[in-house]
């Protein structure tokens, strides 16, 4: 968690989820891709809808690249469908795939801007190639210049931009030819951290004024927590957990995915988790928690569990989609487990939950 708070909450509302019954913009149906011994992609199968934010995570080899590579085009997978629009690209030939790709908009991490060309020309290019008419392709450049916040620069070439600016030509080129969908390809991993938001924000107005489908690679949960809607966590080429960022970051099921989430989580102090054992005088428990839980209760009940002996070590709350989120590490005596057990049933019933971690 980032920006730890204990603030606010109890006007805090539940953001509807995002809508999923909307159309299919992408489907993928068990994609198989190996590369001689290497199994790049396992298994992948996946549905992206009409105006969702999907984050794609895994760490370096996890197969994100060849995944994004299949979905625009540019790798064909070894078996599989993959539908987008409705339509099965992966047995076109490279001819019938020119139209498609127009349909898919991309930004990358170093942004691949022509340097000798000029942040319009670059942004028009798009429309050049498709054959539009000059004054077309300039008014169309202005007018996502100008959805960026880069009207002033239309002049300038790349070299004179900030990183930040150079993303902004990517993202503004690739809306050029008005894709159905945007893949990220860790667009924001060479950008600081402020820059990294200001782009995020950027990207999630764009999906928000446009209804833009967005598809990202990264391997920063930050990225995902900030602006998807759902995640999927890929690992050794599958698709390990998939679900809402809410329910991913309350509550990670694999052991790859809390690893990834370790920077954005509070833990056990380490003076405690070296301690753990099977036995000892305290008892130590995490809590987690998702959504309102009525929030005055819980702290009532969590206050009068640690009434009998017990100390809150470490925790935070934060929110997540607009919705609280927290988790903190308890320690009660060993012998008070009863008083434990009658806040873990009052948990449960809440929808929230508590672990006995061990004894110390
Ligand atoms: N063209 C290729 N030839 C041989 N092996 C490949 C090729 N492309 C990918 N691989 C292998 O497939 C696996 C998945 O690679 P991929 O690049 O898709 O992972 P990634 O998650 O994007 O990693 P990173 O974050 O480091 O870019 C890796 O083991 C990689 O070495």
């Amino acid at each position: 968690m980032n920006s730890h708070s204990v603030v606010d909450i109890s006007h805090s509302q539940s953001l509807a989820q995002p809508s999923l019954g909307g159309e299919e913009v992408v489907r993928l149906v068990d994609v198989r891709r190996r590369f001689n011994q290497t199994v790049a992609l396992d298994g992948i199968s996946l549905t992206v809808r009409k105006g969702e934010i999907l984050g794609i995570i895994g760490r370096s080899g996890a197969g994100k690249s060849t995944l994004i590579r299949c979905l625009n085009g540019l790798e064909r997978p070894d078996s599989g469908e993959i539908v987008i629009e409705g339509k099965r690209i992966d047995q076109l030939a490279e001819r019938q795939l020119q139209p498609l790709r127009r349909r898919i908009g991309m930004i990358f991490q170093h942004f691949n801007l022509l340097s000798s060309k000029t942040v319009e020309a670059n942004v028009a290019l798009p429309l050049k190639i498709e054959g539009l008419p000059r004054s077309e392709r300039l008014a169309r450049a202005h007018e996502l210049l100008d959805l960026v916040g880069l009207s002033d620069k239309a002049k300038a070439y790349p070299a004179q931009l900030s990183g930040g600016q150079k993303q902004r030509v990517g993202i503004a080129r690739a809306l050029a030819a008005r894709p159905a969908l945007l893949l990220s390809d860790e667009a924001t991993s060479a950008l600081d951290p402020q820059t990294t938001r200001s782009i995020l924000a950027l990207l999630k107005e764009i999906n928000r004024k446009l209804g833009l489908t967005i598809v990202l690679i990264t391997h920063e949960m930050d990225v995902v927590r900030t602006i998807a809607d759902r995640v999927a966590v890929i690992d050794a080429g599958r698709i390990v957990e998939e679900g809402s960022v809410r329910s991913v970051f309350a509550a990670p099921q694999q052991e790859i995915t809390k690893s990834l989430l370790s920077g954005n989580r509070p833990h056990l102090p380490e003076h405690l988790q070296t301690r753990l054992g099977s036995s000892g005088n305290s008892l130590v428990a995490s809590i987690d928690l998702i959504g309102a839980y009525g929030q005055q209760q819980f702290f009532a009940d969590l206050a009068e569990t640690l009434a009998h002996g017990g100390s809150l070590v470490q925790g935070a709350l934060d929110h997540i989609q607009g919705e609280p989120v927290a988790r903190f590490f308890i320690t009660i005596p060993a012998d008070q487990q009863a008083i434990l057990e009658r806040l873990r049933a009052k948990l449960h019933a809440a929808g929230a939950h508590l672990e006995v971690l061990g004894h110390v």
